[in-house]
C-alpha cells in the first residue's frame, strides 16, 4: 500500500533524508518514531505528494508520488503538523466546505459529512465555531478533512502533539478505529505513543532508518548478552575481534581498562546450550578476567534510547516516564 524505495530528498546541497526503504501493509498502523529533525515530516509530506523527492521512488495504493500525483492525493489522507482550519467557520460548514474542495456533491456530500462526523466524534460541536474548540476537537475535526474523500492511506504528523491525556487517548482510539481498514502512517517523537497505536514502527534518525520491528517482535525479541572484560589489552581485542559468534568488541571508554563484548545470535541462539559451554571455555583458557556480564532486552525502547544517544549533544537529552524525548 505504501512502497518507499531509496528515497532521498535534499534542501539545497544538504542531505536529509538518505535513502530510505520501506512498507506499510493495508490494515496496519506503522509508527515513524524519531527525534526532532530526523526527517519525519520531511518523509510524511513526500509520501502525500506535496514535496517532491529528490531520488529514489514513492508508492501509494500503486501509484508514483511524482508521475500520479493527481492520484495520490486521491487516496491520501494528510493530517498535517498544523492542520490548516479556518477558525472562523462552524465546523459543519468547515467540513462540507472540504467535501465540495473535494468535487464530492449532491447526496454523496451529505453523506459524506454525516459519515466522518460520527466517525471523528464531532457530533457535539458541529455548530460551534472552530476557533472555540478545545486543541483536541480542532485536531478532531481535522481529522474529518483527511478522511471526508474516503482514503485508503492515512498520514498524520504528530497526531498528538499538544493535547491533553484525555484527548491523546481520545485521538489514539479514533486512530484505531480508521485504521481498520485502512494504512496509516503516523509521526511521532514520543516512544509511548507509537507505542500504545501502532503495529510496527521505523525509528528514524538523522534521515536514516535506525531500526524497523513490529510491536510483537518487540515483546518477543530474544536477549543478548553483554561481557565486559578487565583487560584493554589489543591481544584481547583481537582474540574476541577474530571470534564469529562476537558481534562486537570496543574498549569501554579512555579512562575504564576494559573491554566490551556483545555476542552476536550464534552465541546466544536457542540449541546454544553447548555452544555456549564451548565458548565459555575457550574464553576461560584465555584467562581474561571477567568482571560483568550484562543481559540486554533488544526492544524498541533499547534501540530508541542507542538512536538518541547518538543524537549531537546526547548527554542533555533525556527521556521522560511517559517516552518523550526532554
Ligand atoms: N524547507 C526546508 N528547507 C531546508 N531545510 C529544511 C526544510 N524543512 C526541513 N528542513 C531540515 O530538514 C531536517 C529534517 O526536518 P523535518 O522537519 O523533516 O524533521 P522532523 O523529524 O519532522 O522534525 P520535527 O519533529 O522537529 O518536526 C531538519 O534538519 C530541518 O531543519
Amino acid at each position: 500500500m505504501i512502497e518507499v524505495k531509496g528515497l532521498v530528498k535534499l534542501y539545497g546541497d544538504r542531505k536529509v533524508l538518505h535513502g530510505l526503504n520501506f512498507s506499510v501493509g493495508t490494515g496496519r498502523v506503522c509508527g515513524l518514531l524519531g527525534p526532532n529533525g530526523s526527517g519525519k515530516s520531511t518523509t510524511m509530506d513526500i509520501l502525500a505528494g506535496l514535496l517532491g523527492p529528490s531520488s529514489g521512488s514513492v508508492q501509494i495504493c500503486g501509484y508514483d508520488v511524482v508521475e500520479q500525483t493527481q492520484e495520490v492525493k486521491e487516496h491520501v489522507g494528510y493530517l498535517p503538523d498544523n492542520p490548516p482550519l479556518y477558525k472562523e467557520m462552524k465546523v459543519i460548514d468547515f467540513v462540507n466546505y472540504v467535501a465540495k474542495l473535494r468535487s464530492i456533491g449532491g447526496k454523496n456530500r451529505k453523506t459524506a459529512v454525516e459519515r466522518v462526523i460520527e466517525d471523528c466524534d464531532v457530533s457535539d460541536v458541529t455548530h460551534r465555531v472552530i476557533g472555540n474548540l478545545s486543541k483536541g476537537y480542532r485536531q478532531r475535526v481535522a481529522l474529518c478533512a483527511a478522511l471526508i474523500h474516503q482514503p485508503k492511506v492515512l498520514i498524520l504528523d504528530e497526531p498528538t502533539e499538544g493535547l491533553d491525556p484525555n484527548q491523546i487517548l481520545h485521538i489514539r482510539k479514533l486512530i484505531k478505529k480508521i485504521a481498520s481498514e485502512r494504512t496509516v502512517i503516523l509521526s511521532s517523537h514520543i516512544l509511548s505513543e507509537v507505542q500504545a497505536t501502532c503495529d510496527e514502527v521505523i525509528i528514524i534518525n538523522h534521515g536514516h532508518i535506525a531500526a524497523k520491528t513490529s510491536m510483537q517482535n518487540d515483546k518477543t525479541k530474544p536477549l543478548y548478552y553483554l561481557y565486559t572484560f578487565a583487560s584493554k589489552t589489543e591481544n584481547a581485542l583481537h582474540w574476541f575481534q577474530q571470534r564469529n559468534y562476537v558481534k562486537s568488541a570496543k574498549p569501554m571508554s579512555q579512562k575504564n581498562n576494559s573491554i566490551l563484548v556483545e555476542f552476536g545470535s550464534e552465541f546466544w541462539a536457542d540449541s546454544a546450550g553447548e555452544n555456549i559451554a564451548n565458548v565459555t571455555e575457550q574464553i576461560v583458557q584465555q584467562n581474561f578476567p571477567l568482571i560483568g556480564i550484562e543481559e540486554k532486552k533488544e526492544g524498541l525502547e533499547e534501540i530508541f534510547f542507542e538512536v538518541i544517544r547518538s543524537q549531537p549533544g546526547h548527554h542533555q537529552a533525556q527521556i521522560s516516564p511517559t517516552g518523550e524525548i526532554i
